[in-house]
């Protein structure tokens, strides 16, 4: 059997467990973890400002993790530039904070070759090559320039927006002659997918010839769709055993009698989290018999803090729950309780599976598996309800989750309110539908699926 080499920009520290935030490297973490392979990419450090040296190796169970630190000057261009000043806004569908400048992009480009040559030495003929995410959409091209003929697939994990979204890019065709270079593209959605071959189109650089396969003018690649799941079984035990996690049942007897709405997102403006806490607040007026008794857990580790627009965020988000806590708090009970500090999957779970409310209420996200962990750790006899954006992924599988538009405060004050008082019939009918959806379609079923898509090959239909 082939290996499989996983290349993403974000790598977990090898060994440190589950205590990260961000999804795709909880994902991966997972995928790895059953298949076993080598997972190459940054390992978070910088080497300030001399070049970045020679990757080293590490094993840990299945995997070996092959990381490279990059310099000072790496991590502003590509990492804080180009992928999160450039591609990361442009893809979540804004263009109003979406910086462009040619010293980013000219780093994006040299950080991906600086990618193909460490891993090229270390491929063997027959490994299978799975490139992650926004970061890394040059490497196949380069690693095909370099002579490497082994299938590459590549999985987008975050949106793919419209052309004309896209096309404000001035290098939007070098980008998607890029992605074209690649045997399979996956995207997390059926609009994600539809979006880039609408690209592809519009630019002249491809055609769809059926649903899944793309012409151009050197030969056919596909494209998918594969909606990313997460560790179903391990997240439903998970929160069954936070139940008697001495943390969890601390942290539950200083909300006790109170109705905990949770919300659980890096500190991104994607994500939507002043707008959750001005529906928050207003949900609170409008329904004043819930003064005193709801409280919303806000857990939102910091994140990107080396972007400008991040650390702006920093700053905004708590002063808007400092304004809504001095305004409406008690003595005895705190509206919207922000916390700033990562917490672990044992813990998260129990938390989860505590509120009575996920708020999911992204502005636009590739996916969200917070809001599918947040339905695995739910107790099916007595389960809390989803309140999901529209504009999340996951609101194409999660049909039993109460579906709002985030950018209607009224609206998510209201779901909020109707989940909070849902009859139990009701709420275990969603529930059932939801999990049984996240058990069948779990990390195991995407990664299973996209790897057979990427080996299998097949024909242009
Ligand atoms: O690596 P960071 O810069 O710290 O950011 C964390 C990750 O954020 C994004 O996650 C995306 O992937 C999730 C799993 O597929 C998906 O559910 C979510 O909607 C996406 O936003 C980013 O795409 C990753 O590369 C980052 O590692
Ligand atoms: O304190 C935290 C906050 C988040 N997460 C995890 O980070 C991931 C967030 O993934 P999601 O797809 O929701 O969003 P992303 O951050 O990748 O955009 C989920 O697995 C969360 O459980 C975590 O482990 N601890």
């Amino acid at each position: 059997m082939s290996r499989l080499v996983v290349v993403s920009n974000r790598v977990p520290a090898p060994g440190k467990g589950k205590a990260q935030a961000g999804g795709l490297a909880v994902a991966l973490q997972a995928a790895l973890a059953a298949k076993g392979g080598l997972w190459m990419g940054w390992s978070g450090a910088s080497s300030g400002a001399r070049d970045p040296g020679a990757m080293t190796f590490r094993e840990d169970g299945p995997i070996t993790y092959a990381l490279t630190d990059l310099s000072r000057k790496d991590i502003d261009e590509y990492y804080a530039g180009f992928a999160n000043s450039t591609l990361w806004p442009l893809c979540h569908y804004r263009l109003d904070i979406t910086d462009y400048a040619r010293k980013d992009m000219a780093g994006y480009f040299r950080v991906n070759r600086f990618f193909a040559r460490q891993l090229a030495p270390n491929l063997l003929l027959d490994d299978l090559i799975w490139i992650h995410d926004y970061h890394l959409i040059p490497l196949a091209a380069e690693l095909r320039q370099m002579g490497v003929k082994n299938r590459i697939g590549f999985f987008l994990h975050i949106p793919f927006p419209p052309p004309d979204v896209f096309f404000a890019l001035p290098v939007h065709a070098t980008i998607l002659a890029g992605l074209s270079a690649y045997d399979i593209v996956g995207f997390q959605t059926r609009y994600d997918a539809d979006n880039f071959c609408s690209c592809l189109e519009r630019e002249g650089i491809g055609r769809r010839v059926s649903d899944d396969w793309i012409k151009t003018s050197s030969g056919h690649f596909r494209v998918g769709v594969f909606p990313i799941g997460i560790d179903t079984a391990g997240f439903e035990r998970a929160a069954q055993d936070a139940e008697h996690n001495p943390a969890v049942r601390k942290i539950a007897r200083s909300l006790v009698d109170r109705d905990v709405v949770i919300g659980v997102d890096r500190l991104d403006y994607s994500k939507g989290i002043p707008q959750r806490f001005q529906a928050f607040d207003r949900f609170l007026r409008d329904n004043p018999a819930h003064k005193g008794r709801a409280t919303l857990l806000q857990v939102t580790p910091k994140s990107r803090s080396d972007v400008p627009h991040y650390l702006e965020m920093q700053r905004e988000v708590a002063e808007l729950a400092g304004r809504v806590n001095g305004e409406l708090a008690t003595l005895d009970w705190t509206p919207i309780r922000y916390v700033n500090s990562s917490i672990g999957h044992s813990i998260l779970a129990g938390l989860y599976r505590i509120a009575r409310v996920g708020l999911v209420t992204p502005m636009r996200d590739g996916m969200n598996l917070v809001a599918k962990e947040y339905v695995a750790a739910q107790r099916p006899v007595d389960p809390g309800v989803l309140v999901l954006s529209r504009f999340a992924g996951a609101a194409r599988e999660m049909d039993g989750a109460i579906l709002v538009n985030p950018y209607d405060t009224e609206a998510v004050s209201q779901a909020i309110a109707q989940a909070l008082t849902l009859p139990l019939e009701a709420r275990r009918e969603r529930h059932a539908a939801m999990l049984d959806h996240l058990r069948r379609h779990d990390i195991g079923a995407w990664c299973g699926a996209f790897l057979e898509a990427l080996r299998e090959g097949g024909q242009p239909g």
